[in-house]
């Protein structure tokens, strides 16, 4: 659905140039949640603005549905926008403008007929669960319900893709996650392709099926959610990783357990089903070996159940191997740490 290729962005400030974006590669499946993470300035919302190009890319294309953006005029570049909506961390409503002007307003510049955009706005409005709240002004409203205003605004001309600036980072955690389940309902109720760029690891875990981590310009590691959460390689990624892990603790509890003896310690984790397995308490009894369990969670990424237990193996050096084989045959990922 979208394919960035060598995507450079430079940004010239007092004759100095800034390079925001050296060399990204990206392609984002149709019907698919592609989030982009990565720290302040390691620009996250150039990238997403070089997706509709409200951002001209230095170099590089931007292939949107087959369509070549970067190759258009204006007046075709326009035609093209109408098929890419957008939501924003601030909202960008209109103040002197009621929810339904709000929504309406797209419709209006693309001079669609007056009664379907009544109409439309109606279904949008009733899409994001605010029919009642059509002839408030934006000022009237929580933030969560202005970015429903925003997603409503957005869809209204049927775009292909939905890009999503920091929708949820001006927001509390509550709001956050009704924000993050309107969008993952609109994916599925309508296909929609959704790009979204954030600071914050609950929101790729939440609701995205790939994620591409973002330092200095480059994409240093993409991949399934899953995946990457598990196994994170590059720095940054692990660094997003520890934001959701509680691991402040568990490297205390490790300190202490390393220190107090030569005992063997792992991280295991069950994904799906095998999360509510007792695999672990199996593999023990048969093994013989004794443990304790040092730190344990469970939790979702999207649709997928996963636990992670740090347990502590007081068996002998035999009986702790074959413990760990015997839990690796079972099909468990096992980390010695
Ligand atoms: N309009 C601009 N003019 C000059 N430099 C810019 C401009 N926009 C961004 N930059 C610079 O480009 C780099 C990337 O910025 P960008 O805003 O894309 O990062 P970001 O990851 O979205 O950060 P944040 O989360 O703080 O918004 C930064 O060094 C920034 O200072």
């Amino acid at each position: 659905m979208i394919r960035l290729e060598g995507i450079k962005k430079d940004y010239l400030v007092n004759g100095k140039t800034i390079p925001a974006l050296r060399g990204i590669d990206l392609t984002i499946e149709k019907g698919e949640i592609f989030g982009v993470i990565g720290h302040s300035g390691a620009g996250k919302s150039t990238l997403i603005r070089c997706i509709n190009l409200l951002e001209k890319p230095t170099a590089g294309s931007v292939i949107v549905d087959g369509v070549d953006l970067t190759k258009l005029d204006e007046a075709k570049l326009q035609e093209q926008r109408r098929h890419i909506g957008m939501i924003f961390q601030h909202f960008n409503l209109l103040s002197s403008a009621t929810v339904g002007e709000n929504v309406a307003f797209p419709l209006k510049l693309a001079k669609r007929p007056k009664a379907e955009i009544d109409r439309k706005v109606q279904e949008m409005l009733e899409l994001v669960g605010l029919s009642e709240h059509r002839d408030k002004y934006p000022a009237q409203l929580s933030g969560g319900q202005k970015q429903r205003v925003g997603i409503a605004r957005a869809l209204a001309s049927d775009p292909k893709v939905l890009l999503c600036d920091e929708a949820t980072s001006a927001l509390d955690p509550q709001t956050t996650n009704s924000i993050l389940a309107l969008l993952l309902d609109i994916n599925r109720k309508l296909g929609l392709t959704i790009v979204l760029i954030t600071h914050e690891m609950h929101v790729i875990r939440s609701i995205c099926d790939r994620v591409g981590v973002i330092d200095g310009g480059r994409i240093v590691e993409s991949g399934k959610v899953l995946d990457v959460f598990l196994k994170p390689q590059h720095p940054t990624t692990q660094e997003f990783v520890e934001q959701v892990a509680d691991s402040s603790e568990l490297r205390e509890a490790v300190a202490h357990e390393k220190k107090s003896g030569e005992r063997m310690i792992l991280r295991v984790t069950f994904l799906g089903e095998q999360t509510y397995q007792p695999i672990l308490f199996q593999t023990m009894q048969e093994t013989r070996t004794v443990f304790s369990i040092l730190q344990g969670t469970i939790s979702r990424m999207k649709d997928t159940p996963y636990g992670q237990l740090v347990v502590e193996l007081g068996g002998d050096d035999a009986q702790n191997h074959k413990a760990v084989e015997t839990l690796r045959q079972r099909g468990l990922e096992v980390e010695v740490i």
